[in-house]
């Protein structure tokens, strides 16, 4: 099963050790059960012998407990190293394919997936322990008596090929229900992001509770309970056979002149221990198929890291350069088979010092834009060349970390990651006290007091952290959209020119025609190509 294997990848001295513990645990379980049996088939009472019954069941239970825990800790060491370990794929992914994939489907895996699979973990151990176990019975059961033994291994084998036809098909029903629960994120943070507009109209709040969401719950429900329900039928239908095979014992068997009277008893009670463990393997059966699912999922995200992941490390912040140059990039996007957009070839060339603005209209290319320059979307065509050195794919990772950016969607972190250098404190405080932040946002630590912010307070923050992480370029989309307007003629009047006058070379997406004159080109993209030559240096304003 998948899940073994990825355990045993994970954690192998653990689950072999435990393993081991397991099938010992078994087979103090078996030694206790023949003992007991034997003792039921003396004709007198008495002469048990009392230390090895007590000498068995201190060891049944001391291998039992060393084997869950230690199964235990490894399924927990497996799951931790697996969230880490997606964690580091989803970040070394290129920034293309997880778009694709969508956040929705990358947060059900992130979250349900991880946590069936860590719920499903101990059933590998009680899979193991069990199927001991059963063994361990099958074999009392043919010391007693072999016929006995073919017998019910009859009855078992029907029971395994009628639970194993039926679990398959509830596999391939917990597939459906997998896909549906991945829409059913995408509703569900609709709702959550959509919630103030649903609660200002009902009759949109309803259309939507009982419509897509309602609908896409119903069917989850339904489709869960088909393959659930299989799963227990199976169940039932293994427990009835088995009662079958305790009738054949207790019915046939003697008459047919398979047991002999002494060993009936002995038979008896491994046959009706026997439920026991075979109740725990089927219920370890469909946790673990469950579970399958999820990871056979996980492996189909197919988040392969992006050619550039583990290349050398990034440079210190503020390392110098000379020029910046994109030479016939492009990039496009395709949906449904059909490339929907272009953007390029662009040619641009970037100096240090210099502070070049990108205008244009809604869809024209600018986001996209700042994504190729900081090389988040590697170019189709063409090269992105810094100080003469063409970025290849290996070089990616060491050629973003050149940058700083404020995107327009930009997510705040709730404190300074990564910001390090003797003086940070003190150089946050003035810079938050410059950004008027000073009272709204506090540091603890490195950790900000807060994040619910308004949406001008959050951009401060962003340029905050941006103006810290003081990176050889600094890329902004939209950087001043919800700035109050002193804070936008801060932004564009001083902090530009300062980032300037220390040789930054910086972007900004604006369309604040405003402050034009604060760059020293202003180039307009309409549809994918900039338009018009650069304006050099405008007479300030
Ligand atoms: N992830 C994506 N997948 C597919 N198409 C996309 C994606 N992102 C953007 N596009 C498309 O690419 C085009 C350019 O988008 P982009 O975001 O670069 O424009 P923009 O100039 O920044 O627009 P705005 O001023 O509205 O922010 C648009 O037509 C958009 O629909």
């Amino acid at each position: 099963m998948s899940l073994i294997a990825f355990l045993l990848r994970r954690a192998p001295a653990g689950v072999l050790l435990s393993a081991l513990a397991g099938l010992a645990s078994g087979l103090m379980t078996a030694g206790l059960l023949a003992l007991v049996g034997r003792w039921a088939a003396r004709p007198e009472p008495g002469g048990l012998a009392l230390e090895v019954f007590f000498a068995l069941c201190g060891a049944m239970f001391l291998t039992k407990v060393g084997s869950e825990q230690l199964f235990i800790r490894s399924s927990l060491k497996a799951v931790f190293e697996l969230r880490m370990q997606l964690g580091r794929h989803v970040l070394a992914a290129p920034l293309r394919q997880l778009e694709e994939v969508g956040p929705a489907r990358l947060l059900s895996a992130l979250t349900e997936d991880v946590t069936l699979i860590a719920q499903a973990l101990p059933f590998v151990s009680s899979l193991v322990v069990n199927l001991v176990l059963v063994a361990a019975c099958l074999l009392i059961l043919g010391m007693l008596s072999l016929p006995l033994l073919m017998a019910l291994s009859l009855v078992l084998a029907l029971g395994t090929v009628t639970y194993r036809a039926l679990a398959s098909e509830g596999v391939r029903r917990f597939e459906v229900a997998h896909r549906s629960q991945g829409i059913l994120h995408e509703h569900l943070r609709a709702l959550v992001a959509g919630s103030k507009q649903l609660k200002l109209h009902a009759g949109r709040r309803e259309a939507f509770l009982q419509g897509r969401f309602g609908d896409n719950a119903r069917a989850l429900r339904d489709q869960l309970w088909a393959a659930i329900r299989l799963f227990v039928a199976g169940g039932q239908w293994g427990s009835l056979l088995f009662l079958g095979g305790i009738g054949l014992v207790l019915f046939v068997a003697p008459q047919a002149g398979w047991v002999e009277p002494p060993v009936r008893a002995a038979a008896t009670v491994t046959l009706l221990y026997l439920m026991l463990p075979l109740g725990e393997l089927l219920l370890a059966v469909h946790q673990l198929s469950r579970a399958s699912v999820a990871l056979d999922s996980l492996e189909r995200l197919g988040l392969s890291p992006a050619p550039s992941a583990g290349a050398p490390p990034p440079p210190v912040p503020g390392a110098s350069w000379r020029r910046l140059e994109l030479r016939g990039v492009s990039h496009g996007y395709v949906q449904g088979g059909e490339r929907t957009f272009v953007l390029g070839p662009i040619d641009f060339t970037l100096h240090p010092g210099e502070v070049v603005f990108i205008a244009g209209g809604n869809g024209s290319g600018k986001s996209t834009l700042l994504k190729l320059l900081t090389g988040l979307y590697p170019p189709e065509r063409g090269e992105i060349v810094l100080d003469g050195r063409i970025i290849t794919d290996a070089d990616l990772e060491w050629y973003q970390q050149h940058f700083s950016a404020v995107f327009s969607d930009h997510h705040l972190f709730d404190g300074l990651y990564g910001i390090s250098g003797p003086s940070w404190e003190a150089e946050a405080r003035t810079q938050m006290a410059r950004l008027g932040l000073e009272g709204e946002v506090r540091l603890h630590g490195r950790h900000f007091s807060t994040t619910q912010l308004s949406q001008g307070q959050r951009k401060r923050l962003a340029l905050l952290v941006s103006l810290l992480e003081d990176k050889p370029l600094a890329v902004y989309d939209e950087p001043a959209a919800e700035l109050a307007p002193g804070f936008k003629d801060f932004f564009y009047r001083q902090l530009v020119p300062e980032l300037k006058a220390r040789g930054k070379g910086v972007l900004i997406v604006t369309h604040d025609d405003r402050y034009f004159a604060h760059a020293d080109r202003v180039l307009t993209l309409e549809n994918g190509r900039f338009r018009e030559a650069s304006i050099a240096s405008p007479a300030r304003q």
